[in-house]
């Protein structure tokens, strides 16, 4: 049984507190009338090109490469892919192509070290992972023990997780930098000395229960403090094996991630999701009231711009001079995306808004600030999202 009234066309039933949320955000809700006709959209993993035709054969249609953004393709919106074997066997990934243009922007080499702060459930982790190939690193964090442990599910099935560690943490305090310097102090005792081995889908509880050991014997402050973020995975090649704790969980001050921080960090911000329609209507089945409580409720969005503010802060201060940091949300309000990013820009000298090369034929429009973008379901064919890039001046 539903508890709000719904308005809007009956193609695209909505509450009356979404409907009221777009406008006191300013948003125009024309432009989710073409929600319905948004095509879904695939990522093929790479290699497997050669397999295109038997995956069509198993969808029933044609599947359209999307002209802007390599390796993807749209379907017709109705058409489902969770149970076909192309999908169950890791041979297609379901993303929408606004997702897959956030990615792209941050211009991924080879080599480079990324840090995705909000990682789960693991789209975007897994694109990044894709075209990183078998040099670098990528680190995945997110504060949703559950929802990270279903990215590390998504890395064993796609066979991504090579290069790839995942931290339970909050992403606005997290503070571990890439694997990639071996640390000079290892003279911190029996718990510094141990080194990390190969991960195993046991070892997490093993170490658990080893750490909870040690907390015990010892009233060491330092110790508990770097136990704080949960390595839930690492990968052969993500630096950890061979590595002490002390090495992984060492903090380093803000003089050395100017040279040792990530190449390119990700900042997909938890948000509203008014972006994407699809997201919104999931709340039917829970009643409309669960949506205006959990979602739209003004306390909360004054939450999430203070929550979104901290964790681009943290994903900049984690950055090396040089490097390059995207900001994303799949909300389309002005309060999560320009503002934050005023906020953020007044706060940093060393942030400077940097042009997305790769968006000259991108079928999206420019935001309120230079340099920032928008899809929108009307302008784009796509969800709704938010990009905004940053580099890290050596000031
Ligand atoms: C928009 S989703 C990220 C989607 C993901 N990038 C992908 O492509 O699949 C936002 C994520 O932020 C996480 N999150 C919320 N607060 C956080 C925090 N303080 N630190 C880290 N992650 C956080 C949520 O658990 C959620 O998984």
């Amino acid at each position: 049984m539903d508890d709000e009234a719904e308005v809007g066309s009956s193609n695209l039933p909505l509450p009356e507190s979404f409907l009221d949320f777009l406008t006191e955000n300013g948003l125009d809700q024309s432009i989710y009338i073409a929600s319905n006709s948004t095509p879904r959209y695939i990522r093929l993993k790479p290699g497997c090109e050669a397999q295109l035709v038997e995956i069509e054969a198993e969808v029933n249609c044609e599947l359209k490469q999307v002209d802007w953004l390599p390796n993807f393709y749209y379907l017709p919106p109705d058409v489902g892919i969770a149970r076909t074997n192309a999908y169950q066997q890791g041979k297609i990934y379901g993303i929408d192509a606004a997702s897959g243009a956030a990615v792209l922007a941050l211009d991924i080499s080879p080599g480079d070290h990324v840090l995705d702060l909000c990682a789960a459930p693991g789209a975007k982790l897994c694109m990044i992972l894709d075209l990183l190939g078998s040099s670098g690193s990528v680190t995945g964090v997110d504060v949703a023990r559950h929802r990270l442990a279903a990215s590390r599910t998504m890395l064993q099935k796609y066979a991504l997780g090579d290069c790839c560690r995942l931290f339970v943490a909050d992403g606005t305090k997290f503070s571990i930098i890439p694997s990639r310097v071996q640390s000079k102090f290892k003279d911190g005792g029996e718990f510094f000395l141990e080194v990390y081995k190969e991960w195993t889908s046991r070892r997490p509880w093993k170490e658990r229960k080893r750490v909870a050991k040690a907390l015990e014997n010892t009233a060491n402050k330092t110790f508990s403090q770097m136990q704080d973020p949960e390595l839930i995975y690492y990968g052969r090649n993500s630096g950890v094996i061979g590595l002490s704790k002390y090495d992984v969980y060492r903090s380093v001050n803000d003089h050395e991630i100017l040279q040792f921080g990530y190449d390119k960090v990700l900042v997909d911000a938890e948000c509203t999701h008014d972006g994407s329609i699809k997201h919104i209507q999931k709340f039917k089945q829970w009643g409309w009231k669960t949506l205006s409580r959990r979602v739209l409720d003004a306390e909360r969005t004054d939450d999430l711009t203070v929550l979104q503010l901290k964790l681009l802060t943290n994903g900049f201060r984690l950055l090396k001079a040089g490097g390059c940091l995207v900001y994303s949300t799949c909300s389309l309000t002005v309060a999560q995306n320009e503002d934050v990013v005023e906020q953020f820009l007044l706060q940093h000298v060393s942030a400077q808004l940097q042009e997305i090369e790769a968006a000259k034929n991108w079928p999206c429009r420019g935001a309120r600030i230079p340099k920032t973008l928008r899809f929108d379901p009307l302008t784009s064919s796509t969800s709704g999202l938010f990009i905004a890039k940053f580099t890290k001046l050596a000031i």
